[in-house]
């Protein structure tokens, strides 16, 4: 079952072309990389999909609706529908984890306040953090905080999970658990997740399709799962990217100075 489809989609801020030409479709239990260099668009793609930035040009479907052809009540349900962690984990400093997560719970669902706590204590079990339900963001760690804000982002069950860079600023292991945390909920909810990160390991590890943005061309350049494109991607830019190498040299160009010793 196809969740998002993207048409034609092209991005400006103002005068200045950011991506054109990006087209995809994200099938439910899919976790979908949004890959490519620094400045290329990747965070800029992710506040489209999620509603914050509409496009300059083309569509955005959910499910089959046309986000930015549709009215603001319709477009609050589809929303309704999105999880999102931020790079941040944007957690609120002044309430603990069990009230983070509460909150998503008291703004969509009709669930009482019982309710709302035993299902955000079921989450933060999830994540390995229900002792650490008292505590305030400031008082964790920052793998502790990325698995709080998931915890957030899937204590109400969302088709769609947005992640913004999550295991950016995590040691291997924290940045390991991140990933089956994230392979466990796409399994235990059928959602699909969509991912923002330059961690290699982790996209070659989690995602099953993605998309690879170009920043000189400004468009997409390829199309298909991380290890796929990183052992047949014809594209030099996108084959680098993937196998962690130096961009071959454009022909004619000067060759790098010797080193001093
Ligand atoms: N609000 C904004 N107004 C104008 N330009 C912006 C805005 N936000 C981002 N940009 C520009 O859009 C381009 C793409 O930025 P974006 O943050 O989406 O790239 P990215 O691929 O996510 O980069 P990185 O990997 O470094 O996080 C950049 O050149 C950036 O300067």
């Amino acid at each position: 079952m196809t969740l998002l489809t993207v048409r034609d989609l092209e991005m400006r801020f103002g005068d200045r072309l950011i991506q054109r030409n990006i087209s995809f479709s994200i099938e439910r239990g899919t976790v979908f990389a949004i890959m490519g260099g620094s400045g290329c668009g990747k965070s800029t793609l992710l506040r489209h999909l999620i509603g914050l930035l509409a496009p300059a040009a083309g569509h955005i479907d959910y499910e089959g609706v046309d986000y930015w052809a549709s009215d603001e009540a319709q477009r609050m349900k589809l929303r309704a529908g999105f999880g999102m962690l931020f790079q941040s984990a944007a957690l609120w400093s002044s309430m603990t984890l069990l009230e983070n997560v509460c909150l998503p719970l008291e703004q969509h669902t009709r669930l009482n306040r019982e309710q709302r706590e035993a299902r955000a204590r079921e989450v933060l079990e999830w994540v390995g953090l229900r002792q650490f339900e008292s505590y305030y963001p400031s008082d964790i760690s920052g793998g502790m905080k990325k698995r709080a804000g998931l915890a957030r982002a899937i204590a109400v069950e969302v088709p769609l999970l947005f992640l913004d860079e999550p295991s950016a600023g995590l040691d291997p292991i924290s940045s390991k658990r991140l990933d089956d945390l994230i392979l466990d909920v796409r399994e235990r909810t059928g959602a699909a997740v969509v991912i923002v990160s330059h961690e290699l390991p982790s996209l070659l590890a989690i995602a099953d399709d993605g998309i690879f943005l170009d920043a000189d061309s400004k468009q997409p350049i390829a199309h298909g799962s991380p290890r796929q494109l990183r052992d047949d991607a014809q594209h030099p830019t996108v084959r680098a990217f993937l196998r962690r190498e130096e961009p071959a040299a454009p022909a004619g160009a000067p060759l790098p100075a010797p080193a001093s010793t």
